[in-house]
């Protein structure tokens, strides 16, 4: 469905949503083996399999020029959706369409449009160097030569590589091999980028200098991306978006700064005492933490922070006091571990309405 693109600077017009998602749906049958010799043998004579639903019922719409980051904790389905959002399997139902094109079909058009990075699998040859990788690109995607060389040198310029272009991939590290991959996937100047987990497993100097190049790429082309990642810090620098999915099914669209305020159930008060030391009956009103007197952060219910900060005021002296957020990443890995009971944090805190009692009342 056409609509207002009220996000792009160079998209005053009405435009088609670059990624489209509806219903979709991933399911495996896969074969269930029972422990013990006995059970192995019965098993070569009737098979016994099981379904898992890798996606289940997924629909989004995500407009050109978006970064969203794809959240979930592992087994969740967001490669599945990647693999289904880049034609590399078929789903079992629902629809999607990417710049108008349906990925399944496999349309030479579509495979110029968009590129797959994952952090996890190294899709440059191994023994080559890189740019023997880079020309073998030009090839598959018959890039006119000009345009390939003005496009390699940006990105090889911008990333940093090129003393290390003509070295085997294999003797580079983990964070130069992932800049390479980068290189690799936009040579074809995509419209759409889909990255599953560019950072994994670099270090915080690869992982920021990986995150600054995507954001200065992105802001310069207004390619459409969808990140997934389990480093929070990447999601904050990167996208304003997020979507959460967790067991094959969404839990969360919308701005990454309401997650915070709709799934987390704490606070964190922070206080600094007059004098050296903290109170020693502080648990009462939460979890005690970063002691380090005479300041020391309690996380406290939502609900009864209001109260708490009233009966710390008067029952002690307190220099200063502020209220935080939880960050992200505990609020995220909180959903996660509690699945849907930390669903809707907005409604469960309405019950959890408990007095604070007074100082020595206790
Ligand atoms: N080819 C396959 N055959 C059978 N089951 C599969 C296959 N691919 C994925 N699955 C299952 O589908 C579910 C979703 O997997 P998926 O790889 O999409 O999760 P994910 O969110 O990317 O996880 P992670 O963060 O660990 O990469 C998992 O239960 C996984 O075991």
């Amino acid at each position: 469905m056409a609509r207002l693109c009220p996000g792009q600077l160079h998209c005053y017009y009405l435009c088609m949503p670059a990624i489209e998602v509806s219903n979709l749906s991933k399911t495996y049958r896969v074969y269930r083996k029972r422990e013990g010799l006995l059970a192995s043998v019965r098993g070569l004579f009737h098979r016994e399999y099981k379904t898992v639903e890798a996606v289940r019922d997924v629909s989004f719409s995500i407009e050109p020029g978006e970064m969203v980051a794809f959240l979930g904790p592992n087994g969740a389905g967001k490669t599945t959706t990647l693999k289904l959002l880049s034609g590399l399997i078929h789903p079992t139902s629902g629809g999607a369409t990417v710049l108008d094109y349906v990925p399944w079909h496999r349309e030479h058009a579509y495979r110029r449009r968009f590129s797959l990075v994952m952090g996890q699998k190294n899709q440059l040859w191994w023994d080559l160097p890189a740019q023997e990788s880079f020309t073998l690109h030009r090839e598959i995607y018959r890039i006119e030569p000009t345009q390939f060389n003005r496009r390699r040198d940006e990105l090889v310029d911008l990333l940093e590589v090129r003393d290390l272009i003509s070295q085997p991939v294999r003797e580079l590290s983990l964070g130069e091999r992932m800049r390479m991959e980068l290189i690799a996937a936009l040579l074809h100047s995509p419209d759409v980028l889909l990255l599953d987990e560019p950072t994994i497993g670099l270090d915080v100097v690869s992982q920021r200098r990986v995150q600054e190049f995507l954001k200065y790429y992105q802001s310069e082309h207004g390619i459409t991306v969808i990140l997934t990642s389990h480093y929070m810090k990447d999601v904050e620098a990167l996208c304003r978006r997020a979507i959460i999915i967790n067991e094959g099914e969404i839990k969360h669209d919308g701005p990454l700064a309401e997650i915070v305020d709709r799934f987390s159930r704490h606070k964190v008060i922070q206080l600094q005492f007059s004098g050296s030391s903290i109170p020693d009956d502080l648990e009462r009103f939460g979890t005690v933490f970063d002691v380090h007197p005479p300041r020391v952060k309690v996380e406290v219910p939502r609900n009864r922070i209001s109260q708490v900060l009233t009966t710390l005021l008067a029952d002690y002296t307190i220099e200063d006091v502020g209220v935080l957020d939880r960050p992200l990443e505990e609020v995220i890995a909180e959903m996660f571990t509690n699945g849907d009971q930390a669903d809707r944090a907005d409604v469960d805190a309405a019950d959890e309405s408990q007095p604070v009692t007074a100082a020595g009342n206790d």
